[in-house]
Protein backbone atom coordinates (compact mmCIF):
# COMPACT_ATOMS: atom_id res chain seq x y z
CA UNK A 1 0.00 0.00 0.00
CA UNK A 2 1.14 3.24 -1.11
CA UNK A 3 1.22 5.99 1.30
CA UNK A 4 0.64 9.61 0.79
CA UNK A 5 0.95 12.60 2.25
CA UNK A 6 -1.52 15.43 1.27
CA UNK A 7 -0.66 18.90 2.26
CA UNK A 8 -2.40 22.10 2.42
CA UNK A 9 -5.53 19.40 2.62
CA UNK A 10 -8.09 22.03 3.06
CA UNK A 11 -7.55 24.27 0.11
CA UNK A 12 -9.09 24.09 -3.32
CA UNK A 13 -7.06 21.29 -4.46
CA UNK A 14 -6.78 19.51 -1.58
CA UNK A 15 -10.41 18.81 -1.20
CA UNK A 16 -10.78 18.12 -4.47
CA UNK A 17 -7.95 15.17 -4.04
CA UNK A 18 -9.97 13.98 -0.73
CA UNK A 19 -13.59 13.93 -2.31
CA UNK A 20 -12.15 10.99 -4.71
CA UNK A 21 -9.67 9.65 -2.51
CA UNK A 22 -12.16 6.70 -1.34
CA UNK A 23 -11.94 5.63 -5.24
CA UNK A 24 -8.05 4.77 -4.35
CA UNK A 25 -8.30 1.78 -2.48
CA UNK A 26 -4.31 0.48 -2.97
CA UNK A 27 -3.25 4.37 -1.52
CA UNK A 28 -3.36 5.21 2.13
CA UNK A 29 -3.71 8.93 2.19
CA UNK A 30 -2.53 11.46 5.09
CA UNK A 31 -4.02 14.82 4.72
CA UNK A 32 -2.61 17.59 6.58
CA UNK A 33 -4.06 20.96 6.54
CA UNK A 34 -2.50 24.26 7.47
CA UNK A 35 -3.16 23.66 11.22
CA UNK A 36 -1.89 20.05 11.36
CA UNK A 37 1.68 20.63 8.92
CA UNK A 38 2.42 24.52 8.84
CA UNK A 39 5.34 23.92 6.27
CA UNK A 40 7.27 26.92 7.11
CA UNK A 41 8.25 24.90 9.78
CA UNK A 42 11.47 22.47 9.08
CA UNK A 43 11.01 20.87 11.98
CA UNK A 44 7.47 20.24 12.08
CA UNK A 45 7.98 18.71 8.36
CA UNK A 46 10.95 16.54 9.40
CA UNK A 47 9.26 14.96 12.47
CA UNK A 48 5.81 14.31 10.28
CA UNK A 49 8.41 12.48 7.87
CA UNK A 50 10.07 10.76 10.75
CA UNK A 51 6.95 9.16 12.21
CA UNK A 52 5.86 7.88 8.83
CA UNK A 53 7.17 6.55 5.66
CA UNK A 54 5.58 8.19 3.10
CA UNK A 55 6.06 6.90 -0.62
CA UNK A 56 4.47 10.31 -2.21
CA UNK A 57 4.03 13.80 -1.02
CA UNK A 58 1.54 15.97 -3.02
CA UNK A 59 2.12 19.00 -1.99
CA UNK A 60 -1.23 21.18 -2.18
CA UNK A 61 -0.02 24.04 0.66
CA UNK A 62 0.19 27.09 -0.57
CA UNK A 63 0.31 30.97 -0.69
CA UNK A 64 -2.10 31.98 -3.72
CA UNK A 65 -3.55 35.18 -2.87
CA UNK A 66 -1.98 37.00 -5.91
CA UNK A 67 -3.02 40.61 -4.87
CA UNK A 68 -2.13 40.24 -1.46
CA UNK A 69 1.54 38.86 -2.33
CA UNK A 70 1.92 41.70 -3.82
CA UNK A 71 1.62 43.93 -0.79
CA UNK A 72 3.62 41.39 1.87
CA UNK A 73 6.10 39.22 -0.28
CA UNK A 74 8.11 38.00 2.25
CA UNK A 75 4.51 35.96 3.38
CA UNK A 76 4.29 34.61 -0.59
CA UNK A 77 7.89 33.25 -0.48
CA UNK A 78 7.48 32.04 3.20
CA UNK A 79 5.17 29.39 1.98
CA UNK A 80 5.48 29.37 -1.78
CA UNK A 81 9.90 29.25 -1.47
CA UNK A 82 10.73 28.01 2.11
CA UNK A 83 7.75 25.65 2.39
CA UNK A 84 8.73 23.93 -0.29
CA UNK A 85 12.65 24.04 0.42
CA UNK A 86 11.64 22.49 3.30
CA UNK A 87 9.09 19.95 1.80
CA UNK A 88 11.48 19.03 -0.99
CA UNK A 89 14.64 18.70 2.00
CA UNK A 90 11.84 16.50 3.94
CA UNK A 91 11.81 13.63 0.47
CA UNK A 92 15.01 13.89 0.08
CA UNK A 93 15.76 12.78 3.47
CA UNK A 94 13.27 10.19 3.68
CA UNK A 95 12.98 8.87 -0.10
CA UNK A 96 9.43 10.58 -0.77
CA UNK A 97 8.41 11.13 -3.81
CA UNK A 98 7.73 14.97 -4.25
CA UNK A 99 4.85 16.13 -6.13
CA UNK A 100 4.54 19.83 -6.17
CA UNK A 101 2.06 22.03 -7.49
CA UNK A 102 3.56 25.34 -9.55
CA UNK A 103 1.87 27.75 -11.41
CA UNK A 104 1.21 29.58 -15.30
CA UNK A 105 2.26 32.58 -13.44
CA UNK A 106 5.99 31.55 -13.54
CA UNK A 107 5.79 33.06 -17.15
CA UNK A 108 6.11 36.71 -18.37
CA UNK A 109 3.39 36.55 -21.29
CA UNK A 110 5.15 38.12 -24.04
CA UNK A 111 4.71 34.78 -26.00
CA UNK A 112 2.49 34.57 -28.63
CA UNK A 113 2.14 30.81 -28.42
CA UNK A 114 1.30 28.90 -26.13
CA UNK A 115 4.06 28.09 -23.16
CA UNK A 116 5.76 24.54 -23.37
CA UNK A 117 7.98 23.16 -20.26
CA UNK A 118 11.23 24.25 -22.50
CA UNK A 119 10.51 27.69 -22.40
CA UNK A 120 12.33 30.49 -20.03
CA UNK A 121 10.34 30.92 -17.04
CA UNK A 122 10.29 35.22 -16.27
CA UNK A 123 7.37 36.00 -13.37
CA UNK A 124 6.20 39.35 -13.62
CA UNK A 125 4.35 39.47 -10.02
CA UNK A 126 5.41 38.58 -6.42
CA UNK A 127 3.34 35.53 -6.39
CA UNK A 128 4.69 34.02 -9.70
CA UNK A 129 8.02 34.88 -8.59
CA UNK A 130 7.87 32.98 -5.48
CA UNK A 131 6.45 30.14 -7.41
CA UNK A 132 9.31 30.07 -9.03
CA UNK A 133 11.71 29.71 -6.29
CA UNK A 134 10.15 27.20 -4.95
CA UNK A 135 10.30 25.19 -8.49
CA UNK A 136 14.19 25.85 -7.91
CA UNK A 137 14.55 24.55 -4.65
CA UNK A 138 13.10 21.63 -5.23
CA UNK A 139 15.51 20.93 -8.46
CA UNK A 140 18.14 21.75 -6.95
CA UNK A 141 17.28 19.36 -4.08
CA UNK A 142 15.72 16.52 -5.51
CA UNK A 143 15.82 14.25 -7.94
CA UNK A 144 12.43 12.48 -7.48
CA UNK A 145 9.79 15.26 -7.75
CA UNK A 146 7.16 15.74 -10.48
CA UNK A 147 6.51 19.49 -10.71
CA UNK A 148 2.59 20.09 -12.31
CA UNK A 149 2.49 23.83 -13.48
CA UNK A 150 -1.61 24.30 -14.09
CA UNK A 151 -3.79 27.65 -14.30
CA UNK A 152 -6.84 29.04 -13.39
CA UNK A 153 -8.11 26.50 -11.25
CA UNK A 154 -11.49 26.17 -10.47
CA UNK A 155 -13.97 23.91 -8.68
CA UNK A 156 -16.96 23.87 -6.16
CA UNK A 157 -14.20 24.79 -3.57
CA UNK A 158 -12.18 27.57 -2.07
CA UNK A 159 -12.12 30.86 -3.32
CA UNK A 160 -11.85 30.93 -7.40
CA UNK A 161 -12.80 33.22 -10.46
CA UNK A 162 -15.73 30.92 -11.23
CA UNK A 163 -17.27 30.88 -7.64
CA UNK A 164 -16.92 34.55 -7.33
CA UNK A 165 -18.63 35.19 -10.62
CA UNK A 166 -21.50 33.01 -9.84
CA UNK A 167 -21.28 35.21 -6.71
CA UNK A 168 -21.29 38.47 -8.39
CA UNK A 169 -24.09 37.51 -10.70
CA UNK A 170 -26.61 37.02 -7.95
CA UNK A 171 -25.43 40.18 -5.33
CA UNK A 172 -24.82 42.94 -8.73
CA UNK A 173 -26.74 43.82 -12.27
CA UNK A 174 -23.67 44.49 -14.24
CA UNK A 175 -20.17 42.64 -14.20
CA UNK A 176 -16.69 43.93 -15.48
CA UNK A 177 -14.40 41.50 -16.49
CA UNK A 178 -11.33 42.10 -18.20
CA UNK A 179 -10.24 40.50 -21.53
CA UNK A 180 -6.28 41.37 -21.33
CA UNK A 181 -5.54 37.81 -20.13
CA UNK A 182 -5.89 34.40 -21.86
CA UNK A 183 -4.92 31.59 -20.45
CA UNK A 184 -6.50 27.86 -19.85
CA UNK A 185 -9.28 27.22 -17.37
CA UNK A 186 -8.42 24.30 -15.48
CA UNK A 187 -11.30 22.18 -13.12
CA UNK A 188 -9.31 21.45 -10.02
CA UNK A 189 -11.18 18.16 -9.54
CA UNK A 190 -9.44 17.11 -12.92
CA UNK A 191 -6.15 17.86 -11.59
CA UNK A 192 -7.16 15.79 -8.79
CA UNK A 193 -7.64 12.62 -10.73
CA UNK A 194 -4.80 13.32 -12.78
CA UNK A 195 -2.56 13.14 -9.96
CA UNK A 196 -2.93 10.58 -8.07
CA UNK A 197 -3.30 8.49 -11.94
CA UNK A 198 0.02 9.59 -12.05
CA UNK A 199 0.81 7.88 -8.45
CA UNK A 200 -0.80 4.70 -9.74
CA UNK A 201 1.18 4.57 -12.73
CA UNK A 202 4.37 2.12 -12.35
CA UNK A 203 6.65 4.77 -13.99
CA UNK A 204 6.93 8.10 -13.51
CA UNK A 205 9.08 10.70 -15.62
CA UNK A 206 10.52 13.70 -12.88
CA UNK A 207 10.60 17.10 -13.88
CA UNK A 208 8.34 19.65 -15.10
CA UNK A 209 4.73 18.93 -16.73
CA UNK A 210 2.28 20.98 -17.37
CA UNK A 211 -1.24 20.20 -17.23
CA UNK A 212 -4.53 22.13 -17.89
CA UNK A 213 -7.97 21.16 -19.33
CA UNK A 214 -6.89 22.41 -22.90
CA UNK A 215 -9.12 25.47 -23.89
CA UNK A 216 -7.64 28.83 -24.07
CA UNK A 217 -9.74 31.90 -23.28
CA UNK A 218 -9.46 35.43 -21.39
CA UNK A 219 -10.93 35.65 -18.40
CA UNK A 220 -14.04 37.77 -19.87
CA UNK A 221 -14.55 34.76 -22.06
CA UNK A 222 -14.57 32.40 -19.07
CA UNK A 223 -16.97 34.56 -17.22
CA UNK A 224 -19.54 34.51 -20.38
CA UNK A 225 -19.17 30.66 -20.72
CA UNK A 226 -19.99 30.49 -16.73
CA UNK A 227 -23.00 32.72 -17.08
CA UNK A 228 -23.96 30.66 -19.88
CA UNK A 229 -23.08 27.15 -18.23
CA UNK A 230 -25.37 28.30 -15.49
CA UNK A 231 -28.20 29.87 -17.51
CA UNK A 232 -27.61 33.38 -15.87
CA UNK A 233 -27.19 35.23 -18.69
CA UNK A 234 -30.63 36.68 -17.98
CA UNK A 235 -29.87 38.15 -14.60
CA UNK A 236 -26.44 40.04 -15.12
CA UNK A 237 -24.81 42.43 -17.72
CA UNK A 238 -21.62 41.07 -18.56
CA UNK A 239 -19.17 43.86 -20.11
CA UNK A 240 -15.16 43.88 -21.07
CA UNK A 241 -13.32 45.95 -18.52
CA UNK A 242 -12.03 48.76 -19.93
CA UNK A 243 -10.26 49.41 -17.14
CA UNK A 244 -8.32 47.30 -13.98
CA UNK A 245 -9.42 47.59 -11.02
CA UNK A 246 -6.26 46.69 -10.12
CA UNK A 247 -2.57 47.63 -10.60
CA UNK A 248 -0.99 43.71 -10.17
CA UNK A 249 0.81 42.90 -13.59
CA UNK A 250 -0.14 39.61 -14.26
CA UNK A 251 0.56 37.28 -17.72
CA UNK A 252 -1.13 38.20 -21.04
CA UNK A 253 -0.70 35.24 -22.38
CA UNK A 254 -0.25 32.23 -20.16
CA UNK A 255 -1.43 29.55 -22.23
CA UNK A 256 0.34 26.29 -21.37
CA UNK A 257 0.84 23.47 -23.75
N1 LIG B 1 -5.84 28.49 -7.63
C1 LIG B 1 -5.33 28.59 -8.85
O1 LIG B 1 -5.91 29.19 -9.78
C2 LIG B 1 -4.03 27.96 -9.17
C3 LIG B 1 -3.27 27.33 -8.19
N2 LIG B 1 -2.05 26.79 -8.51
C4 LIG B 1 -1.28 26.09 -7.49
O2 LIG B 1 -2.01 24.93 -7.13
C5 LIG B 1 -1.81 24.63 -5.76
C6 LIG B 1 -3.14 24.46 -5.06
O3 LIG B 1 -3.86 25.68 -5.18
P1 LIG B 1 -5.30 25.87 -4.52
O4 LIG B 1 -5.75 24.60 -3.91
O5 LIG B 1 -6.15 26.55 -5.52
O6 LIG B 1 -4.94 26.91 -3.37
P2 LIG B 1 -5.72 27.22 -2.01
O7 LIG B 1 -5.31 28.59 -1.61
O8 LIG B 1 -7.16 26.90 -2.15
O9 LIG B 1 -5.10 26.16 -0.99
C7 LIG B 1 -3.82 26.31 -0.46
C8 LIG B 1 -3.83 25.70 0.90
O10 LIG B 1 -2.51 25.85 1.46
C9 LIG B 1 -2.66 26.13 2.83
N3 LIG B 1 -1.48 26.77 3.38
C10 LIG B 1 -1.11 28.08 3.33
N4 LIG B 1 0.02 28.28 4.01
C11 LIG B 1 0.38 27.07 4.52
C12 LIG B 1 1.44 26.62 5.33
N5 LIG B 1 2.38 27.46 5.76
N6 LIG B 1 1.50 25.31 5.67
C13 LIG B 1 0.55 24.46 5.26
N7 LIG B 1 -0.49 24.83 4.49
C14 LIG B 1 -0.57 26.12 4.13
C15 LIG B 1 -3.88 27.02 2.92
O11 LIG B 1 -4.41 26.94 4.24
P3 LIG B 1 -5.06 28.24 4.95
O12 LIG B 1 -6.22 28.60 4.09
O13 LIG B 1 -5.39 27.74 6.31
O14 LIG B 1 -3.98 29.29 4.91
C16 LIG B 1 -4.80 26.38 1.90
O15 LIG B 1 -5.63 25.42 2.50
C17 LIG B 1 -0.93 25.75 -5.20
O16 LIG B 1 0.41 25.33 -5.24
C18 LIG B 1 -1.12 26.88 -6.21
O17 LIG B 1 0.00 27.73 -6.27
C19 LIG B 1 -1.53 26.82 -9.78
C20 LIG B 1 -2.23 27.43 -10.79
C21 LIG B 1 -3.55 28.00 -10.58
C1 LIG C 1 -13.67 38.70 -10.23
C2 LIG C 1 -13.16 39.55 -11.35
C3 LIG C 1 -11.86 39.41 -11.82
N1 LIG C 1 -11.42 40.20 -12.83
C4 LIG C 1 -10.04 39.99 -13.33
C5 LIG C 1 -8.90 40.19 -12.34
C6 LIG C 1 -7.85 39.25 -12.92
O1 LIG C 1 -7.14 39.94 -13.94
C7 LIG C 1 -8.67 38.12 -13.51
C8 LIG C 1 -8.78 36.88 -12.67
O2 LIG C 1 -9.10 37.18 -11.31
P1 LIG C 1 -8.57 36.29 -10.13
O3 LIG C 1 -8.75 37.06 -8.88
O4 LIG C 1 -9.16 34.93 -10.23
O5 LIG C 1 -7.04 36.24 -10.56
P2 LIG C 1 -5.78 35.53 -9.96
O6 LIG C 1 -5.92 35.41 -8.49
O7 LIG C 1 -4.63 36.26 -10.51
O8 LIG C 1 -5.81 34.03 -10.58
C9 LIG C 1 -4.61 33.31 -10.53
O9 LIG C 1 -4.50 32.68 -9.27
C10 LIG C 1 -3.23 32.05 -9.07
C11 LIG C 1 -3.27 31.36 -7.73
C12 LIG C 1 -2.77 31.24 -10.20
O10 LIG C 1 -1.87 30.41 -10.03
C13 LIG C 1 -3.22 31.59 -11.59
O11 LIG C 1 -3.21 30.48 -12.46
C14 LIG C 1 -4.55 32.28 -11.64
O12 LIG C 1 -5.62 31.39 -11.47
O13 LIG C 1 -9.97 38.65 -13.75
C15 LIG C 1 -12.25 41.13 -13.46
O14 LIG C 1 -11.83 41.81 -14.42
N2 LIG C 1 -13.52 41.28 -12.98
C16 LIG C 1 -14.02 40.54 -11.96
O15 LIG C 1 -15.22 40.73 -11.58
Amino acid sequence: MKKVLVTGANGQLGQCIQKISEYYANLEFIFKDSKQLDITNAVEVDTLFTKKKFHFCVNCAAYTNVEQAEKTPDMAFKVNAEGAKNIALACNKYKTTLIHISTDYVFDGEKEEPYSVEDATNPINEYGKSKLQGELYIQEILKKHLIIRTSWLYSEFGRNFYKTILDKAISEKILYVTDAQTGCPTNANHLAKHILETINENEMEYGVHHFTDGHAMTWYDFAKKILLDKQLTGKVELFRAIVCNTNIKRPRNSRLT
